[in-house]
C-alpha cells in the first residue's frame, strides 16, 4: 500500500491506496502534518511500501513533511516536480516551474480522463481554472480568491460582519438574498464562486464551441455544482495527476 498527499494551502487531503489496482484503502483530510501522521498511523494492517506528494507549500515545508513521513513509516516520499511537458500535456506557462503544481496535476489528470480538450475548475482555498485544447496545449488559466478567501476578507476588513460557522453552513440551505448578515456574506461569496465558473465555461465555448470536458474539483466544489450541471465532478483529479507524474511500482 502507499500513501497519497495533496498538500494544499489550508488542508492536507490524504489516501492510502493499493498500488497494484488503485484500490483505495482509506482517506482523509487534516490541517496539519502532526495531524496526517496520527491519522494514517492509527490505520491497522497497514504497511505502507511507498508515498507520492503533490505540495503547494514552500520547499522547506515539504521536505519537512517527507522528513516526518520517513520518521513514522520508513518509506522515502516522491514529490512531484514541474515539467515543461508531460502525458501529452504542455504546460503553458512563460516559465513553467511557476504553475502551480495542483493545478499541473489537475489539468494532466483531466487531459487524460477527456481525451480532448478540457477545462478544470478546481475550488479551494483559492478558486482556479485551467484551459486544455484538444492537442494537449495547455492554454493558461485563472487565479481567484476562494470560498474561505474571500469570507476571511470580508471578516477581517469590516467591523460589523461576524458570524460562527454553524450559522454559516445553515445560511446556505438557499441562495435568496440573504436577511441577515451571515446568508448575505455566504450566498454572496456562493455567487461570486458560482459566476466565477459560469465565465470560465464561456471562456472554453468561445476556444471550443460544446467540444469539451469540465471538471469541477476542490473542496467547494458542491457549491458550484449546480450552476455547472454538465461538469463531472472529480474530488480526486489532482491523485489522478500525481499517479501519473509519481509512478511507484
Ligand atoms: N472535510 C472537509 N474538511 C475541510 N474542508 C472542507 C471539507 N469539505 C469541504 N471543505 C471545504 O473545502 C475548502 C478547501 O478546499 P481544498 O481542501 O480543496 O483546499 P486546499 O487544497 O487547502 O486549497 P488550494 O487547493 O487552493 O490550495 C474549504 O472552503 C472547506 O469549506
Ligand atoms: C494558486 C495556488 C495557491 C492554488 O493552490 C497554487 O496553485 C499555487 O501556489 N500556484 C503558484 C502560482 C501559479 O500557479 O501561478
Ligand atoms: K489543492
Amino acid at each position: 500500500m502507499i500513501l497519497e498527499l495533496d498538500c494544499g494551502n489550508s488542508f492536507i487531503k490524504w489516501r492510502v491506496i493499493h498500488v497494484a489496482d488503485a484500490v483505495i484503502e482509506s482517506g482523509g483530510i487534516v490541517d496539519s502534518d502532526q495531524a496526517l501522521v496520527a491519522e494514517v498511523a492509527a490505520l491497522a494492517s497497514v504497511r505502507l511500501s511507498g508515498c507520492r506528494i503533490v505540495s503547494v507549500r514552500s520547499e522547506e515545508e515539504t521536505d519537512a513533511l517527507c522528513a516526518l513521513i520517513a520518521q513514522a513509516f520508513a518509506v522515502q516520499a516522491r514529490v512531484a516536480h514541474p515539467a515543461r511537458e508531460m502525458a501529452g500535456v504542455r504546460n503553458g506557462y512563460d516559465d513553467y516551474q511557476r504553475l502551480g503544481m495542483d493545478r499541473w496535476l489537475a489539468a494532466l489528470g483531466a487531459f487524460h480522463l477527456a481525451r480532448g480538450a478540457c477545462l478544470v475548475i478546481d475550488l479551494g482555498t483559492a478558486a482556479k481554472a485551467d484551459f486544455v485544447a484538444a492537442d494537449g496545449e495547455h492554454l493558461g488559466g485563472y487565479i481567484c480568491p476562494g470560498m474561505p478567501l474571500m469570507r476571511s476578507q470580508l471578516r477581517t476588513h469590516t467591523r460589523r460582519i461576524r458570524y460562527d460557522d454553524a450559522s454559516a453552513e445553515r445560511a446556505l440551505a438557499s441562495l435568496a438574498p440573504g436577511r441577515s448578515t451571515v446568508e448575505a456574506v455566504e450566498r454572496g461569496c456562493v455567487l461570486m464562486l458560482q459566476g466565477f465558473a459560469r465565465t470560465q465555461l464561456e471562456q472554453a465555448r468561445a476556444l471550443w464551441g460544446e467540444d469539451f470536458t469540465v471538471f469541477l474539483t476542490g473542496g467547494d466544489a458542491p457549491l458550484v455544482k449546480e450552476a455547472v450541471p454538465q461538469a463531472r465532478v472529480v474530488p480526486d483529479l489532482v491523485f489522478v495527476g500525481l499517479a501519473m507524474a509519481c509512478p511507484l511500482d
